[in-house]
């Protein structure tokens, strides 16, 4: 008997997509506990390590509930001559779609509560991604769709700059097959490099 081939875009292994699933439940809890008047500090060192030069494309995080506020931080880096995008999220199995931004720009409802605006759709060469937990390697775990593995696959030469609250690190995350590398983790404390 031969045992049949798995499907040719497998995901995570039974037993890391478990484990992914526990230790988002623990994130999600941190997340909300966390002390949000700290993360003006994220913002700070984010704009500090990316020093935009006028043109830059930059994809930016329009906040979800809980999350991290970038919205301030979008409106400083669009003033010093980035070009800001915004993802909008298609259907599950596909890499995010980066859509022009601007401080007058109209935001559209997307999918699961996201908000993305209506621009033109452009590359980033610098993507910033939210993290819901994270470790020391570099590892990082998102909600679940996903979505920034896809879309980093696409774009090998842009910056990848993982952000979130200290309250995020866990000891050690499963990486699966498909889990992308990050350049660096910035939190209020301290920005970790990985290249
Ligand atoms: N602000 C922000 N925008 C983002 C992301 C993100 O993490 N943060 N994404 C990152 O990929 C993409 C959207 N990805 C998502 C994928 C799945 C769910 C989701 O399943 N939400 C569940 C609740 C999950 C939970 O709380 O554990 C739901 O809406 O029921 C949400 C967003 C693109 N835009
Ligand atoms: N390029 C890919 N091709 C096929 N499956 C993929 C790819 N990238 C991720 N997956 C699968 O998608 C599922 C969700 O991935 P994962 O748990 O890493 O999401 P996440 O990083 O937490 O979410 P997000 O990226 O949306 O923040 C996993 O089963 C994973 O293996």
């Amino acid at each position: 008997m031969v045992a049949p081939l798995p499907p040719a875009t497998q995901g995570d292994p039974p037993d890391i997509a478990a484990s992914k699933v526990a230790l988002r439940k623990h994130c999600a809890a941190a997340l909300r506990a966390r002390d949000v008047t700290r993360d003006s500090a994220i913002a700070d060192r984010l704009m500090q390590l990316l020093q935009p030069r006028p043109g830059q494309i930059i994809a930016g995080v329009w906040p979800l509930p809980d999350e991290v506020d970038l919205r301030p931080l979008c409106h400083r880096l669009h003033a010093a001559g980035a070009v800001l995008v915004l993802p909008e999220t298609p259907p599950r199995g596909n890499p995010l779609i980066f859509r022009r931004w601007s401080p007058d720009c109209t935001m559209l409802s997307g999918r699961f509560g996201t908000q993305h605006p209506e621009g033109d759709c452009l590359a980033p060469q610098t993507v910033l991604v939210p993290l819901l937990g994270f470790d020391r390697a570099g590892n990082r775990l998102g909600y679940g769709g996903g979505y920034y593995d896809r879309t980093l696959a696409t774009l090998p030469d842009a910056a990848r700059i993982g952000y979130a609250p200290s309250t995020q690190e866990v000891e050690s995350l499963p990486a699966g097959p498909h889990d992308q590398p990050l350049s660096c983790i910035v939190t209020e404390k301290e920005t970790l490099r990985f290249d």
